[in-house]
């Protein structure tokens, strides 16, 4: 498998971002894999990702760093690189809910998904012998209602404990503290099961179908303090019959939130998801 940088920018937009990037990796042979940039002409904003050749620059992406970073100040850039070598390391969460876990964990021990499941965190013992069989660790962590602040102290210790870069509430049925939302910010990735902004919080399939919706669907965006309101980073829906119950649509709902929930999980470890504001650019395949 071929070793590749990956360069996201995001910066104010003005002309000769793209050819001073060019011109920076064509003096270095960089050979471009893939690139996509996109302007908002409202906020007068730049994005940018292209994925470079790591052979064909003949640098370390450290030495890249070091080469790149005037180029970044002159044009007030934020930006990174990272290797596609190094493999992101995932913790999940979850309650009892089983779909959503067993995807990810289906997909990374299949090889779909790059990256390193570094543990599970549960408030309840039901998921534990699913998970260890794939010889993932597992951590239950109860929440008690009267005080819940030591348990997310506990999930904080065994998150950095792990180095975890990346957090996915997979159906976790806890709402993170403001601290650590803040803490691991755009780092904590949730599957909301509902097409948002329509139907926030508990049981939002029984509050589609008192409404008497003829779509449902998943949200997968970026945990912050305002409870299922960070920014998207993917969203499907499917169609639904006035004859189908809130049962039903709990069941016809799973497969949506596992495909939602993948496909966002894929697009942020492979930094395809470009945050500003509480929106997303998203540079999909
Ligand atoms: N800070 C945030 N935390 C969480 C978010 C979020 O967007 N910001 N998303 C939720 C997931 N979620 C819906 O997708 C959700 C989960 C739980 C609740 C809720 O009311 N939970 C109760 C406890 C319920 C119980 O003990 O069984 C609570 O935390 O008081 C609403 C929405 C995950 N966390």
């Amino acid at each position: 498998m071929k070793n590749h940088y990956r360069l996201v920018i995001s910066c104010p937009d003005r002309v000769g971002i793209v050819a001073a990037v060019s011109q920076f990796l064509n003096e270095r042979q960089g050979s471009i894999v893939e690139a996509s940039h996109h302007t908002d002409p409202e906020q007068k904003w730049f994005f940018m990702r292209h994925v470079i050749d790591a052979e064909s620059l003949n640098i370390s992406v450290e030495e890249f760093r070091e080469q790149f970073a005037p180029i970044a100040d002159q044009f007030d850039m934020t930006w990174y690189v990272n290797d596609s070598a190094d493999r992101p390391k995932v913790m999940l969460l979850a309650t009892k809910e089983s779909h959503c876990l067993n995807d990810i964990l289906h997909r990374w021990h299949t090889g779909e998904l790059s990256c390193d499941i570094v543990g599970v965190i549960a408030n309840h013992e039901e998921l534990r012998s699913m998970v260890e069989w794939y010889k993932v660790p597992y951590h239950c962590i109860q929440v008690p209602k009267e005080d819940k602040m030591p348990a997310f102290q506990a999930i904080e210790k065994c998150i950095d404990d792990s180095e975890a870069d990346t957090i996915v509430l997979a159906r976790y049925m806890q709402i993170f503290p403001e601290y650590l939302c803040e803490k691991y910010r755009h780092r904590v990735i949730n599957i909301h099961h509902s097409f948002l902004p329509s139907f926030i919080g508990a049981k939002p399939y029984h509050q589609a179908a008192v409404r008497g919706v003829k779509l449902i669907g998943a949200t997968c965006h970026y945990v912050t303090a305002d409870l299922d309101a960070g920014p998207i980073i993917e969203q499907d829906v499917i169609r639904v019959r006035h004859s189908h119950t809130a049962a039903d649509m709990v069941r016809l709902g799973k497969d949506i939130e596992k495909l939602v929930l993948s496909r966002g999980l894929r697009y942020h470890l492979e930094d395809r998801v470009l945050v500003h504001g509480n929106k997303t650019v998203v540079f999909s395949e």
